[in-house]
């Protein structure tokens, strides 16, 4: 199994440091994207968490939306967590009205939507794909998954406040989301899982 050899952490807005550091704990070499040749350099990306609207208006001002709407078309494998879920999603409930979202997989997310979770909670979540112990998991203002579309594969879900289970890890070819922010708990297995994947 081969991991892609250069991996690109979007580095506009939100939490990109730490998402480095994993990757450089699984010997992979990640470097922050902020321009179009920086994207273009890249084998795979990571958009991390933050927020998901400044995050859009910065992808269109840096001119990056265009060039990376087109890797993406082209298959390059990516990994949403939290806002970067939102960005992927095929449609975004409630974004503001001017807020891109990439379609890069066929889900339907709801932002900040936990109930009475909203603001953060923390869960342990068996991922298919994962062996081990449970995967320890910070969700903050985190997207809700409403709809995922047949060719979806539901990795783990999570029971909200309601009872309502939920999918929180989805992927759909190369292109997996987490509605969560795995880089803050030091655990690299949910970026191991998306190189896997992503290196085939
Ligand atoms: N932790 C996060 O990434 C939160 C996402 C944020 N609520 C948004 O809408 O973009």
């Amino acid at each position: 199994m081969t991991y892609p050899k250069t991996v690109g952490v979007l580095a506009l807005q939100g939490d990109s440091r730490n998402h480095l550091s994993l990757l450089a704990d699984l010997g992979v070499t990640g470097v922050p994207v902020r321009t179009p040749e920086q994207l273009e350099a890249v084998d795979a990306l990571v958009l991390p968490g933050g927020e998901s609207t400044a995050i859009s208006l910065l992808l269109e001002t840096s001119g990056m939306l265009g060039p990376l709407r087109a890797r993406l078309a082209e298959g390059m494998p990516a990994l949403g967590t939290c806002a970067g879920m939102i960005l992927l999603a095929r449609e975004v409930t409630d974004g503001r009205p001017d807020q891109h979202h990439l379609d890069a997989l066929d889900i339907v997310v709801r932002r900040n939507a936990f109930g009475r979770q909203v603001d953060s909670f923390e869960a342990d979540l068996d991922v298919r794909g994962i062996d081990g112990p449970p995967l320890h998991a910070v969700f903050i203002r985190a997207p809700i998954v409403e709809n995922a579309g047949d060719g979806v594969e539901v990795l783990a879900s999570v029971a909200r406040a309601d009872g309502a289970e939920r999918p929180v890890v989805c992927r759909e070819g190369p292109v997996m989301v987490a509605a969560f922010h795995p880089e803050l708990t030091g655990d690299p297995r949910l970026h191991q899982l998306f190189l896997e994947r992503a290196g085939d």
